[in-house]
């Protein structure tokens, strides 16, 4: 494999923006791709993936390199370069890269950067790449199920596109972006997972609102809401409004949809999204205080509540969530989800029904949330059934959805 001094450059640059500005990998990455117009599409691919690649395995890639604390630029270039030797080797399987001779990779000895990584590899937190406090986390939680979790969470995601039944259908979708290219998801002919990544932003066919791009898991959230034509729905968590759209295409455009959120910003990019998807019954409404929520009481024949959470079902798409997520984080999105969960829960109809969703491999933000409402509301509730996606899958997040009916 050759090297660009240049590309790696553009990698160390990212890291740097990650690890010691604290910005968010997707935002700096798409930034990144964007500030450089001679870049080709496989420059593109390298410097993405190889940054989501050292963010996957920092804790890893750290420890081969002898890092303890990646605050300078020299730092992180050691990083990039013992990332080389171990990359091939670590994905596929294939001998260690040799490095070329580069000054800022001076003092990278092949030999002891094996021996480190081979020696990382016997302690799972360094192994599978994650701070302490979230192994023992992980552990507690899962108990034996967590290694196999942890396996399939640091694999790449692959991208899933939803079919908009609204404007077009699977068959049309393959015709146009080639059969032979994309992958039927079991159970759903309408989610297409796409066999080589690429940016399907500036695809025609997505401008026109064709398809959405949506994880297999997610677009399993929508049709757990049991829905029927001419329904009433309140997707009361709507963010940039991935289940919104979906929801409004199970309704064919019957009924309607309330989006709402308490980030206004978003909701206006679930405007620009609804637009595109030719969704006509769809209205957002951005939460200012909760007042609102009482004045929408009994008013929904369903009610979806995608609560804020940890996001460790996604590690997949969002692997530095590992490195930001902190224990404090989680105690306080546990209050909101339970804030949500308990107060949000009367803007449903009596004999309408909701749905909890998160997007988090905990119990302690799904099941045991769920349970504790039920515990506490079983006059006016009755539990329906619960379902977790496997991340194992191929094509799927780990979400978590139940189902309830508000008793009449
Ligand atoms: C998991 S995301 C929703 C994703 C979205 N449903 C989708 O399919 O793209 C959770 C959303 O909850 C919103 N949120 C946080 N606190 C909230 C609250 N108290 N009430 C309503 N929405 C809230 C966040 O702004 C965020 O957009």
């Amino acid at each position: 494999m050759k090297l660009y001094k240049g590309l790696v450059a553009a990698i160390v640059e990212a890291l740097q923006e990650i690890f010691v500005k604290h910005r968010q990998a997707d935002r700096i990455v798409e930034q990144l791709l964007k500030s450089n117009k001679k870049w080709g599409a496989r420059d593109r691919a390298f410097i993405a993936e190889n940054t989501y690649e050292i963010v996957r395995w920092w804790r890893l890639v750290k420890y081969a390199a002898e890092v303890e604390k990646a605050s300078y630029s020299e730092d992180l270039w050691r990083i990039a370069g013992v990332w080389m030797i171990i990359k091939t080797h670590h994905i596929h399987g294939e001998n260690f890269e040799i490095l070329p001779e580069w000054p800022e990779f001076e003092g990278i000895n092949a030999d002891s950067v094996e021996e480190r990584y081979q020696e990382g590899l016997l302690i799972r937190k360094i192994a599978q790449s994650l701070p302490d406090w979230l192994d023992d986390l992980g552990e507690s939680e899962l108990g034996s199920q967590w290694s196999e979790q942890l396996v399939a969470l640091n694999r790449p995601a692959p991208i899933v596109l939803r079919v908009n039944t609204l404007k077009s259908s699977a068959d049309e979708v393959k015709g146009i972006l080639g059969a032979e290219n994309l992958m039927e998801v079991a159970q759903n002919s309408n989610a297409l997972i796409l066999k080589k990544r690429q940016n399907m932003h500036n695809n025609d066919a997505f401008k026109q609102g064709f398809f959405e791009i949506q994880d297999a898991g997610s677009q399993m959230i929508a049709p757990y809401l049991d829905i029927n034509p001419g329904m009433s729905i309140i997707d009361a968590c709507a963010g940039a409004g991935g289940k919104s759209l979906h929801i409004a295409a199970l309704l064919q455009n019957s009924g309607s949809v309330l989006s709402m959120d308490i980030d206004d910003p978003k909701l206006g990019e679930l405007k620009k999204r609804a637009l595109r998807n030719g969704v006509t019954n769809l209205e957002t409404m951005h939460i200012e205080s909760e007042e609102i929520i009482t004045t929408l009481s009994e008013t929904a024949d369903r009610l979806l509540l995608d609560v804020p959470c940890s996001g460790l079902g996604v590690l997949k798409r969002n692997p530095d969530t590992k490195w930001k997520l902190k224990p404090d984080f989680l105690t306080n999105i546990r209050n909101v989800q339970w804030n949500i969960l308990s107060t949000y829960s009367g803007m449903v109809k009596k004999g309408g029904k909701m749905v909890y969703a998160t997007c988090s491999i905990l119990p302690s933000e799904s099941e045991e949330q769920v349970k504790k409402f039920m515990k506490s509301r079983r006059k006016d509730w009755k539990f329906i059934s619960e379902y977790r996606t496997s991340v194992s899958e191929v094509g799927f997040d780990g979400f978590y959805m139940a189902l309830l009916e508000r008793k009449k």
